[in-house]
């Protein structure tokens, strides 16, 4: 093992990104991997939150309007922080609601079915919320079988083939992930996107699990509509409002969750009560927006506009593909499925590995201070983050992963999933 310590420490030395390394709360002798389910605060994020709670202490009402941050435009002006994320203009981009919700409004107000094109396509490893979603519209617009699913091979990944195989004239929509949740696969959205719109259907990413891990160009790629938390590899914090996309094409097109943070700016506080939606993505917003929830991101995101998401996945592309060589090379004997695709193009921010004792070794890992996380039925996934995850912190989960399966202590934990898993 001593070898690839000397590969992380030279890689380390060569990291441009170390720096911002100590920009974040990291504990003692803990080697974070989770950064795809809840990031880690940052001292920025920290600042900027307490700098808004600073403008309610002194402005009051007036906070909606004064000082450095405006909360009555914070929704848009986070938008366009993350526009450079996604390749996407600022007018474009909002941050509001919670990704679930965003889905609601999203696919609810592009799918306008017909008689005969109707059903939403989706796919079998989709995440739950996802699908509770859509059914959800499907059912209200009273085309409860409509849900198509696209079927994986292996049961972990998809094959781009097998979803464009599926679109046909009956299928007025498509919702899928960019980075799938368990297998880190990334999903092809450009040429997905092409050959949905050759048959005319209108297709929408999930980028939970991408952005801050990936470089997408949305509008280019031409994608209709796009959906993703903030509190994974953008490091909001926990329930951090957020993030929308919709292409200007749509803009003209009224929302179906229509509440009065979406009306034109100028005439909503003359409270009509004939709906004046503002003619941008603004329109997308429903009721108050969660300023305390918005106020890290402030912090947050400049720290990614400031590092660049080229870099960002440079990084983290070397940082799996470190993890991926010494799994390859040292835990052949301990019967681990590497789920996750080995190409660079085809693999997101983190990685994903099968084990019959999967809870129990997550449950090790974590006593010994490495968090992963566990899903279920019998997964690890280890997500080491380019923003403050250093080579060496994926050598030494390694290391005492090694340690776990030698020494067989990963027996004791249990193989149950916690409630949170
Ligand atoms: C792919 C994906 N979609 C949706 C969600 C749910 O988002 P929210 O709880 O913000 O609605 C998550 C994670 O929570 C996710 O990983
Ligand atoms: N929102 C959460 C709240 C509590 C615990 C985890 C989450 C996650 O985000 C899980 C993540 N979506 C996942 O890919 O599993």
């Amino acid at each position: 093992m001593e070898k690839w310590l000397e590969t992380a420490r030279r890689y380390d030395a060569d990291d441009q990104l170390s720096k911002y390394r100590d920009e974040f709360y990291i504990g003692e002798n803990l080697y974070y991997m989770d950064g795809n389910s809840l990031g880690l605060m940052s001292r920025r994020a920290e600042a900027s939150v307490l700098d808004v709670m600073d403008d309610w202490k002194t402005l009051g009402i007036d906070g909606w309007t004064e000082g450095e941050r405006p909360w009555f435009y914070m929704s848009e002006r986070i938008g366009e922080l993350m526009a450079g994320l996604i390749g996407a203009d600022p007018v474009s981009v909002l941050a509001t609601n919670s990704t679930t919700v965003n889905i609601h409004q999203t696919v609810r107000t592009l799918y306008q079915p017909t008689e005969d094109r109707y059903k939403i396509l989706v796919d079998e490893l989709n995440f739950p919320s996802d699908i509770y979603a859509v059914q959800a519209v499907l059912d209200d617009y009273g085309h409860g079988d409509g849900l198509l699913k696209a079927k994986s091979r292996d049961g972990h990944n998809l094959e781009t083939e097998d979803i464009i195989a599926l679109m046909d004239e009956s299928v007025a929509l498509i919702l899928l992930p960019a980075v799938l949740y368990r297998s880190g696969q990334i999903l092809d959205m450009e040429r997905l996107t092409r050959a949905a719109h050759e048959k005319g259907i209108i297709i929408g990413f999930d980028l939970c699990h991408s952005i801050g891990a990936i470089p997408h160009e949305l509008k280019d790629w031409g994608v209709d509509f796009a959906v993703w938390c903030t509190y994974k590899h953008l490091n909001g914090g926990p329930g951090s409002v957020a993030g929308l996309y919709v292409h200007p094409k749509h803009h003209h097109k009224q929302v179906s969750l229509r509440g009065w943070f979406g009306n034109n700016k100028e005439s909503q506080f003359d409270m009509d009560h004939t709906f004046d939606p503002a003619a941008d993505i603004s329109q997308y917003q429903i009721g108050t927006p969660h300023i305390l929830s918005m106020a890290p991101l402030l912090g947050a995101l400049e720290i990614f506009n400031e590092a660049g998401i080229a870099d960002v996945r440079e990084k983290s592309l070397k940082l799996t593909g470190f993890m991926l060589e010494m799994l390859d090379a040292e835990f052949e004997k301990y019967g681990f499925e590497i789920v996750t695709p080995r190409p660079a193009d085809a693999r997101g921010g983190h990685v994903l590995i099968g084990h019959e004792n999967a809870a129990g070794i997550n449950a090790a890992l974590k006593s010994r201070g490495v968090i992963p996380d566990f899903r279920a039925p019998s997964f690890v996934r280890i997500a080491p983050v380019a923003l403050y995850n250093s080579f060496e912190d994926v050598y030494h989960a390694l290391k005492i992963l090694k340690e776990i399966m030698d020494d067989g202590t990963y027996k004791k934990f249990g193989n149950r999933r916690g409630v949170v898993a």
